[in-house]
């Protein structure tokens, strides 16, 4: 297998082409002008290329060879800074910023999270990912439990293999990630939360009363008494938390 076959498929190089597509990732960003977006996994510069056009870009790059062909347009394209750098460990810049990504799939729940965690000035993230990777973050699961009571989690539209080159197996979707104005919880709960949320979700019998001991609680949260842990919406999690 030639040697750029492998590196391309090592590192999920799938092409956004789609002019529309692109157009309508960048719109669901709505970076304000002359404000600085990173884009984790810029690839050919398909996003960057677009976003540079109104603001300043750092590109952020693993594949060497990408990045030097990002190096070589930067100039040309707008304020772009390039970084031949994981996504996975990067630093992330001081100022507040925006972040869009369409990153390997294989490592999209765990860039996310990372993103979540580590982006302190993050004002809105946009990430393309497999659809169904999507729509389990911002569900009604423990990953959109976890980090609801900091951030909304949203879902939009679906992409169709076509718009990227060479096309995927599966379809993709966009998901945002914004801070919330008025967290539901101090960041300094986030480890109590989380070993509540694990005796939540692990925990025995179906609902969410039986599993918490507390049907009290239950009411003071305005959650029904029958619910499970899969019925309610994630923020119902820091509610009851906080019951
Ligand atoms: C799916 S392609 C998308 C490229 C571009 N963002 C686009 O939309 O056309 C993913 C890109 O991420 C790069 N990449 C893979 N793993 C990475 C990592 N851990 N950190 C940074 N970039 C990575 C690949 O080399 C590739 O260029």
């Amino acid at each position: 297998m030639p040697r750029r076959t492998q590196r391309r498929r090592a590192l999920s190089q799938n092409f956004l082409h789609d002019q529309s597509v692109i157009a309508e990732v960048i719109g669901t960003l709505h970076p304000p002008p002359g404000t600085l977006v990173v884009d984790l996994g810029a690839g050919a510069g398909a996003l960057t290329r677009r976003l540079a056009r109104t603001n300043r870009v750092l590109a952020v790059e693993l594949d060497p060879r990408w990045a030097d062909h990002l190096r070589t347009h930067a100039r040309a394209w707008g304020d772009v800074t390039v970084q031949r750098a994981d996504a996975l460990t990067v630093g992330f810049p001081r100022e507040r910023f925006h972040l869009v990504s369409n990153a390997p799939y294989h490592v999209g729940t765990q860039l996310v999270r990372r993103v979540l965690t580590d982006a302190h000035g993050l004002e809105r993230g946009v990430f393309v990912l497999q659809l169904e990777t999507a729509r389990r973050l911002a569900g009604d699961g423990r990953f959109a439990a976890t980090w609801a009571p900091w951030f909304e989690l949203r879902v939009h539209g679906r992409i169709p293999p076509r718009a990227f080159r060479p096309a995927p197996s599966v379809d993709s979707a966009v998901l945002t990630v914004v801070p919330r104005p008025v967290p539901l919880l101090s960041p300094a709960a986030f480890a109590d939360y989380d070993a509540f949320l694990a005796r939540v979700f692990n925990g025995r019998g179906n609902t969410l009363a039986q599993r918490v001991g507390d049907a009290r609680a239950l009411k003071r949260a305005a959650i029904p008494r029958d619910a499970t842990p899969g019925s309610v919406p994630p923020e119902a999690f820091a509610r009851l938390y906080g019951a």
